[in-house]
């Protein structure tokens, strides 16, 4: 975990920008591989910026594991991030078996609701910022897909809200945090909640932060889970294909949980 963080943050500062560049992601395109600033693709010219810098890397399923794509400095870059990608695919796995029996679920129920794992790691970067309480690092979001493992380096930024406060999550060296996402919250029938997290800036420190996102396949339809549901417990959420809820989430913005908050049903 040292050593990747360490490498992401030497592509960020070490780089030049012109050299960055060449691993820009497509600017109008949301979610694109490669290097950027703005994750939200909006016609609107207003809309406000986090201030953050990102890389996002396709790391799984492994036709879409491109390492010619990501940066080539460190040399130890690319097989540090593939490695990684290995180890947390495990992880996650492990995490959502456990949480399907917690429901008295099998154990692969959320696996199987999900289909194969798109898995994408996002290096976040946040440079320090003059103005801290003008701006956020990234606006306040729930992840859109099933489970989301988290890493931070000693700066602090990450708030996740509870009981509508926001909490500072304190920097633990070896920890990777647990952040469960929309698509987890649907299949449990909201017996799980996805995080609603974001990120403050500081204006002394630069902070880095590497994400593992999860994801169905952008055809999967996502509906809460049969054996969760009977008439004493009927389902909270709409089914949804999780290709439109991303387009979605893209074109609106996340706004805390708004989209899935329009997938509430009134029950
Ligand atoms: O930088 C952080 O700690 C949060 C990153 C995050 O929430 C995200 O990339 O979705
Ligand atoms: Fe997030």
């Amino acid at each position: 975990m040292d050593d990747l963080r360490r490498v992401c943050l030497s592509f960020f500062n070490d780089f030049p920008m012109e050299d960055k560049l060449k691993y820009a992601c497509q600017p109008n395109s949301a979610a694109s591989q490669g290097y950027g600033s703005r994750m939200l693709v909006s016609s609107q010219n207003d809309t406000v910026l986090d201030w953050r810098d990102y890389f996002d890397h396709h790391t799984l399923p492994l036709s879409r594991r491109n390492p010619s794509f990501w940066p080539h400095f460190p040399p130890e870059y690319r097989t540090l991030v593939a490695d990684y990608s290995d180890e947390m695919i495990v992880l996650a796995r492990r995490l959502l078996r456990l949480i399907s029996e917690s429901l008295g679920l099998r154990a692969s129920c959320i696996e199987d609701a999900v289909g194969e794992f798109y898995q994408n790691i996002t290096a976040s970067y946040y440079p320090p910022c003059p103005q801290p309480e003008l701006t956020l690092g990234l606006q306040s979001h729930s992840d859109m897909g099933s489970i989301t493992l988290l890493i931070q380096d000693d700066v602090g930024g990450l708030q996740v809200l509870k009981d509508g406060e926001w909490l500072t999550v304190q920097p633990l060296p070896d920890a990777i945090l647990v952040l469960l996402a929309d698509q987890t919250e649907i299949i449990t029938n909201g017996k799980y909640r996805s995080s609603v997290h974001r990120a403050v800036t500081n204006a002394s420190k630069a902070r880095l932060s590497v994400a593992c996102f999860h994801d169905p396949a952008k055809e999967v339809r996502v509906s809460p889970a049969s054996d969760l549901v009977s008439q004493s417990s009927p389902p909270h959420y709409s089914s949804i294909v999780y290709g439109d809820y991303v387009s979605s989430w893209y074109s609106k913005g996340p706004e805390g949980k708004r989209n899935l908050d329009a997938l509430l049903l009134d029950t």
